[in-house]
């Protein structure tokens, strides 16, 4: 049991002349929730797709519960729930009779109605999958996935598109797999969803692995300072500060600018780096309004590290 729920090592996927998947290698722990966040593109889908046995690698190393996902994909399929982004239900099946016949197949399911409840599929019961809203098709998808009482489960983007009311049933659900000791793996580009769901978080750029870590210690000791103030001498204010230092200049519509100041040596982040800016600013006769010092979210070294600007893949 001590293996892990997921090992992925040096995994490479290519398309014809595209390189979805580069070099990428992580690992996911049993009972435990590790979202794989990215950018449009990153190559979460084609990751988790590999682990599910729906895809072949062109390079690399993939185990799950420690087996081969191709050469042991009947062994593995009672023990692992499967979400995918789409689809996954044949389009005139009813919700009701389709859940049914998924947890026929498991030896011990958790009794479809729960679920349904759970879900808030009850209404539409006897709904054809074709007839349901999107975010319906996806809370039936989930409820199949997890019909089984797998050991581990995939997500593919579990709340994309849902309704508040859902998104908050489909984390209470994730929340109860995990705490009875599920092994979750789920792709989203909800920052939220990971900060909340997730015990350690994979950020995936172009394929590979640029940060992980849980996401309190993605976001540790990494701070910035914040103020707005009338137009400033942005360049004369970064080289008052040590090296490695960034300003950021945002205008607002009143005319003021937002500044961000921050530094790559997180632990340089300290009382005399604030006292340098506050100096700087005293000295410019600037006056810093709303100054303060601002701990970053995931979502803001989500950016950092992927970048502001929209792909062209
Ligand atoms: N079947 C396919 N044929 C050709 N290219 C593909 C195929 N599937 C994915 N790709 C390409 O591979 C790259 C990675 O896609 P993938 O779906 O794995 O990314 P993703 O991180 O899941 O993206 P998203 O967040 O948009 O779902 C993209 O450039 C995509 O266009």
């Amino acid at each position: 049991m001590d293996t892990a729920a997921v090992e992925v090592v040096d995994l490479v996927k290519r398309y014809g002349a595209t390189t979805a998947v580069s070099g990428l290698t992580f690992s996911a722990r049993r009972g435990a929730v590790t979202a794989l966040l990215g950018p449009n593109g990153a190559g979460k889908t084609s990751t988790i797709e590999i682990c599910e046995g729906f895809r072949r690698a062109d390079g690399g190393r993939v185990r799950v519960l420690g087996l081969d996902p191709v050469a042991d994909a009947t062994a593995l399929k009672p023990r692992v729930g499967v979400m995918p982004q789409s689809g996954g239900v044949p389009t005139g099946a009813r919700a009701a009779e389709w859940l049914n016949l998924m947890a026929s197949f498991h030896a011990s399911p958790i009794a479809p109605a729960v679920l349904m409840e759970r879900l808030g599929l009850n209404s539409v019961a006897a709904t054809p999958f074709r007839r349901l809203s999107g975010g319906q098709q996806q809370r039936l998808s989930l409820a199949c996935a997890v019909v089984g009482r797998p050991e581990l489960v995939f997500l593919d983007e579990p709340t994309a598109g849902l309704d508040p009311q859902a998104r908050m049933a489909t984390w209470d659900l994730v929340s109860a797999l995990r705490e009875a000791g599920v092994a979750v793996i789920l792709s989203t580009h909800h920052m939220e969803e990971a900060e909340r769901l997730a015990d350690h978080v994979v950020i995936i750029d172009r394929g590979a692995v640029v940060a992980e870590g849980a996401p309190a210690a993605l976001t540790e000791g990494r701070r910035e300072v914040c103020f707005s103030s009338t137009p400033v001498d942005s360049s004369a204010l970064l080289a008052a500060l040590p090296e490695g230092s960034r300003v950021a200049d945002g205008a607002t519509t009143d005319g003021r600018h937002e500044y961000v100041v921050t530094t790559d040596d997180a632990a340089a982040l300290g009382p005399e780096f604030l006292a340098t800016v506050t100096a700087w600013c005293a000295s410019a006769g600037v006056l810093a309004e709303d100054l303060r010092v601002r701990r970053r979210t995931l979502e803001d070294v989500f950016l950092e590290l992927t970048g502001r600007e929209l792909r062209d893949q």
